[in-house]
């Protein structure tokens, strides 16, 4: 939803670089919002129809119309409409263009670096953020975590990472109106392929990694790769920009998705990867506790970096973040070094919690199979005691998911506790016998080295009760996210709280109490 008057109607429709049929005069009326949802509504709206996942948005032309609306974008046949119908071939897509138009292309006058991969985008968008501000850009960023704009931290409240087209093209436009000249956008799947990031004129992309997740959504790993492989289609999409235009692929060269990605980029293209043959390479790479050391060695520079994030994940989430600044923009790579070194971490990635416990205590967002495997490869580099892992797996989503973690677990912990996490409208009973059974596929005995204890802070109690000196617990997949859902209400949750909470019980030191989830009544 966009609430104030920027242009005219066919002012707009002249500027969309899509086709758009209408029958009749378009009247010359100031147009003072976009929407896709009929309730935000309001007089001097358009209203932009599409068919979703559970209704047609088309059958709210009326109501949208009842609101005030002076046009509708849709992709019917529709006529005999008291306002004027504008048919497209992709709404979503018009969505988008409408928006940028809107408030004037604001990606145009800016340099847009975006982010994808299945998991590391919210981190890697995060160490680009912080190289533009060594390099003294003034830089913004839209992240799962929240949006940046100038000195304004946004803190988003976003149920979605990638935002709404309406909603990336204002973050965009107050961007540009505060000074910024660079914005580091995050990319998902659901984002690209519903087009919520078109019109963002992306000048350079970068991809992580393409591993196993929304497959619910997308039906297949081919597809969700596409989807993703749109960034880079994008890339040679972006137009001609007043300040010139960058352009450049960033390709993981250790992941499964480089051949393909390798073969859709119309633009320069580099690779990063900690094995042979990659453009940018990590050398003599130190593994600490709490910190990672190495060089980044490319064809003519070697650059030793030093960052508080831990595991081998990071290593490579820096090297993307660096052949974007350095390589890409061009950004002198001591500045990118201090870059990496300024980034403190992502809240709920690997956060520590310490309360005075002879044991690892350690908050991840792990919550794909991939993410997983990586985040309890770190920990075993971290403790040579147990690891002991807490996590779940979603209701309504991707159910394969469920099985692969629950074998990753098994596989890597020493001790997993399968628990609720999003169990939404599905029975979590159900999904964790689904869980059990990827457990006992490796050979796990239910009691002994995996668990179903259906309440998350139980599960949580659980853990650190069975703790001993130099074990490792950790509690994946919530990270930093503030609520939890069950059937179809949100529930205040923060698995940092609940660790904290957890770890004072066993202490017998002041701490907050467990916060409340439905299964304690169980
Ligand atoms: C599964 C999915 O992609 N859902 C998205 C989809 O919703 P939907 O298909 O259910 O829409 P719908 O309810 O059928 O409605 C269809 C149309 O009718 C309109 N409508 C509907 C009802 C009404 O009363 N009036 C009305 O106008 C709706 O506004 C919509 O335009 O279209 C909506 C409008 O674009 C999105 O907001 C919604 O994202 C929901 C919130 C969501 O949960 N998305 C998640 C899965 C998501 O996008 N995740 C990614 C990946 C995160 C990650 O990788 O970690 C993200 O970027 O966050
Ligand atoms: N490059 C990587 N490869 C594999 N796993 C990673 C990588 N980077 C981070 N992770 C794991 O994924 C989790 C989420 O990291 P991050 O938030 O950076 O990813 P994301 O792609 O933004 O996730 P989301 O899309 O859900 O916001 C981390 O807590 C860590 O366990």
């Amino acid at each position: 939803m966009i609430g104030f008057v920027r242009r005219t109607l066919p002012e707009l429709i002249r500027h969309l670089p899509i086709q758009v049929f209408w029958e009749g005069t378009l009247p010359d009326v100031p147009v003072t919002g976009i929407t896709y949802n009929h309730r935000d509504a309001q007089p001097g709206y358009i209203f932009v129809a599409f068919p979703g996942t559970r209704v047609d948005g088309h059958t709210f032309i009326p109501h949208a119309i009842e609101r005030g609306i002076v046009a509708v974008v849709g992709m019917q046949e529709i006529s005999g409409l008291s306002i004027p119908y504008l048919r497209v071939s992709n709404s979503r897509e018009a969505l988008a263009y409408l928006s940028a138009a809107f408030y004037n292309f604001p990606a145009h006058e800016m340099t847009v670096i975006g982010v994808t991969g299945t998991d590391g985008k919210t981190t890697t968008s995060n160490l680009i953020y912080q190289i533009l501000l060594a390099a003294g850009h003034s830089a913004g960023i839209v992240s799962t975590v929240n949006a940046v704009i100038g000195d304004e931290v946004v803190d988003t409240g976003f149920h979605v990472t990638t935002p709404e087209a309406p909603e990336v093209q204002r973050y965009l436009s107050r961007m540009r109106a505060a000074g910024l000249t660079h914005v580091v956008l995050e990319a998902t799947s659901h984002g690209l392929e519903q087009h919520r990031v078109t019109g963002c004129e992306f000048d350079v992309g970068v991809v992580t990694n393409i591993t196993h997740e929304h497959l619910d959504y997308h039906g297949s790993y081919e597809a969700y790769r596409a989807a993703k492989g749109r960034l880079f289609t994008m890339l040679s999409e972006t137009p001609e920009k007043p300040h010139g235009n960058p352009r450049l692929a960033v390709l993981n060269r250790d992941d499964q998705s480089y051949e393909y990605l390798q073969s859709l980029v119309r633009v320069p293209a580099v690779s990063y990867g900690l094995a042979e043959g990659a453009d940018l390479r990590a050398e003599n790479i130190r593994y600490e506790a709490d910190r990672l050391r190495f060089d980044i060695v490319g064809r003519d520079f070697r650059q030793p970096v030093e960052t508080c994030l831990v595991g081998e994940y990071n290593v490579s989430n820096c090297l993307a973040a660096f052949a974007a600044t350095v390589l890409g923009l061009g950004i002198d790579s001591q500045h990118a070094a201090q870059g990496i070194a300024n980034m403190s971490g992502v809240p709920g990635r690997m956060e520590r919690i310490h309360m005075g416990q002879s044991f690892h205590a350690i908050v991840d967002f792990a919550h794909t199979p991939n993410a997983l495997k990586q985040a309890l490869l770190t920990a075993r580099q971290i403790t040579r005691g147990r690891v002991i892992a807490v996590f779940g797996s979603a209701g309504l989503r991707d159910r394969e998911k469920r099985r692969l973690m629950a074998e990753v677990s098994a596989q890597l912990a020493d001790i997993s506790i399968f628990t609720a996490e999003d169990p939404r409208t599905e029975s979590l009973e159900g999904i964790l016998e689904e869980m059990a059974r990827g457990a006992e596929s490796q050979g796990a005995v239910r009691g002994k080295q995996f668990y179903l204890v259906p309440d998350r802070g139980d599960a949580i109690r659980m853990a650190v009760q069975m703790a001993k000196p130099d074990d490792l617990v950790i509690a994946c997949g919530k990270g930093h996210e503030q609520s939890m859902c069950f059937g179809e209400t949100e529930y205040p949750w923060d698995d940092r709280v609940a660790m904290r909470a957890a770890l004072a019980e066993l202490l017998g030191v002041p701490g907050p109490a467990m916060p409340y989830l439905p299964t304690r009544e169980r």
